[in-house]
């Protein structure tokens, strides 16, 4: 059963992730990484499982969660990625643990 109250609170913290004031640390999770565009043909290698905040966005406006804890299960994917392929202290990690911050934040209110 869809909790649509829940889901709706996904929409609203999506849009913040997705806003310019956090563009100085979400523009790496923004989009699908591209091995190519970044030089990093390894990527597929170590994640198995790519996720990011555009087809996040997709399946949210496809109605494709079922319940909050199916989104929170991507955002935390994408996440968990980024500090697989990122080593700890790497600039990208770092704007991994600033955006999942800003997530956590907005997640627990
Ligand atoms: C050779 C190399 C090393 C590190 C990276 N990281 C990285 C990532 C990234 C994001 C999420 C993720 O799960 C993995 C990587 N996004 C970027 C961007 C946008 C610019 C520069 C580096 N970036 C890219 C290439």
């Amino acid at each position: 059963k869809k909790y649509d109250a829940e889901l709706k609170f996904c929409g609203v913290v999506l849009r913040d992730l997705l806003s310019k004031k956090h563009e100085a640390y979400s523009y790496p999770f923004l989009d699908p990484v591209d091995p190519v565009a970044l030089n990093c043909p390894n990527y597929f290698d170590i994640v198995k499982h790519p996720m990011d905040l555009s087809t996040i966005q997709k399946k949210y406006a496809g109605n494709e969660y079922d319940s909050a804890d199916e989104f929170e299960a991507d955002i935390r994917l994408m996440f968990n990625n980024c500090y697989k392929f990122n080593p700890e202290g790497a600039p990208v990690n770092l704007m991994g643990h600033r955006l999942e911050a800003v997530f956590d934040k907005k997640w627990q209110e």
